[in-house]
């Protein structure tokens, strides 16, 4: 049995932490919220984010990141991509020994245009990392803290690494898959937030299924050719973390992407959607990234486009969908290189 660490006790740290206890680690919870450790530790509840759950006995959480740190040298970063950055600074303190870190967030920096992955690499001295492995599928928290059955793929470009992520989380409800296709895995997570948002505007104006079929298949066309452009493997496009998470995130209600979308096709201004959701909403920034990998690629992503013009540019969404309706007209299999 391992010591793991677990930064971040939102809806997904907080499940992966709970995963980790009841396969037997001994598992420490970080929260940057002292009332929220305090919670954990005498309750054994995490009202926000997991309203029904009953936390393991076994599960402890702490406030202070440096007794986080030393408690570890395998640490889970489950905070939003937007806190990646200002978490690692505050880690570099308390970072003595090599650790193996397991990242779990679904984005791409706006700008910079790095995927997680590369971020912990750049906000991080190399001598303290022993690998980046990245956990990623279709996995909604709610689902996973029922033990209902769940498949998910850890990806790292050294299969040992791999393969000791999938040693520490699996069990009989939770199945981890291996892959060394880091640059397809990290995009696909992140980019189906993208087409999840879409998903929900359509079923926001009542498009019906027909719409929301061809959204998730045209979706993974266009994250499939940007990702292959940026160096993932098109097999991985069509796995878990691919077609996998596209298909859970635009149909589930549990889906924080889906539901902000829905309200956006409702009517909704983004402002007051964001601040009603009080949960992370990834795909909100990472279309703005995902619309600059396009520019900068020179790969045409036109689901992409037309959700980039509604959140930054107060497109009207019937508009919008109008728009991409009357392209012109092309060819359904793209050559993807
Ligand atoms: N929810 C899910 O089912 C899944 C989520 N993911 C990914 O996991 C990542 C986290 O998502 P999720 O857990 O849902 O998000 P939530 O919104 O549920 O929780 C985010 C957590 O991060 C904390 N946090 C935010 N900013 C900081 C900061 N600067 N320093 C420290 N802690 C901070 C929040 O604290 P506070 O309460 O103070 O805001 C909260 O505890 C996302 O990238 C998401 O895409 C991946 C798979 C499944
Ligand atoms: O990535 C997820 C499920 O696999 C969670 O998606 P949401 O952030 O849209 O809830």
């Amino acid at each position: 049995m391992e010591n793991v660490t677990v930064l971040g006790a939102g809806s997904w740290g907080t499940a992966l932490a709970i995963v980790l206890a009841e396969n037997g680690h001994n598992t420490l919870l970080w929260t940057h919220r002292v009332e929220q450790a305090v919670e954990i530790n005498e309750q054994h509840t995490n009202h926000k984010y997991l309203p029904e759950t009953n936390l393991p006995n076994n599960l402890v959480a702490t406030s202070s990141l440096e007794e986080a740190i030393y408690h570890s040298n395998i640490v889970v970063v489950a905070v939003p991509t937007k806190a990646i950055r200002e978490v690692c600074e505050k880690m570099l303190a308390f970072l003595e020994k090599k650790v193996l870190f397991v990242h779990v967030s679904k984005g791409i920096e706006p700008n910079s245009l790095m995927r997680i992955s590369e971020m912990l690499q750049e906000s991080l001295p190399s001598d303290v990392i022993e690998e980046i492995v990245v956990l990623s599928g279709p996995s909604h928290a709610e689902e996973v803290v029922l033990h209902h059955p769940t498949t998910i793929t850890a990806a790292c470009n050294n299969f040992a690494a791999a393969e000791k992520v999938q040693d520490l989380f699996m069990n009989q409800y939770f199945r981890v898959y291996t892959t060394d296709d880091v640059v397809g895995v990290e995009l696909g997570g992140a980019l189906k937030n993208v087409i999840a948002l879409a998903a929900g505007i359509s079923d926001g104006l009542n498009y019906g299924d027909n719409a929301k079929a061809a959204l998730i298949t045209r979706g993974l066309a266009e994250i499939t050719r940007l990702g292959v452009k940026m160096g993932g493997n098109p097999f991985t496009f069509s796995g878990l973390t691919g077609m996998g998470d596209l298909i859970v995130t635009c149909t589930s209600v549990h889906s924080r992407n889906w539901r902000a979308g829905n309200m956006l096709g409702k009517g909704m201004k983004l402002e007051k959607v964001l601040e009603q959701m009080g949960m992370v909403v990834e795909g909100v920034r990472t279309t703005k990234a995902a619309y600059q990998l396009s520019q900068k690629y020179e790969v045409p992503m036109p689901i992409t486009t037309a959700l980039y013009e509604i959140l930054f540019n107060e497109k009207e969404p019937k508009i919008a969908v109008d728009e991409l309706m009357i392209r012109m007209k092309k060819r359904e299999i793209d050559d993807l290189q």
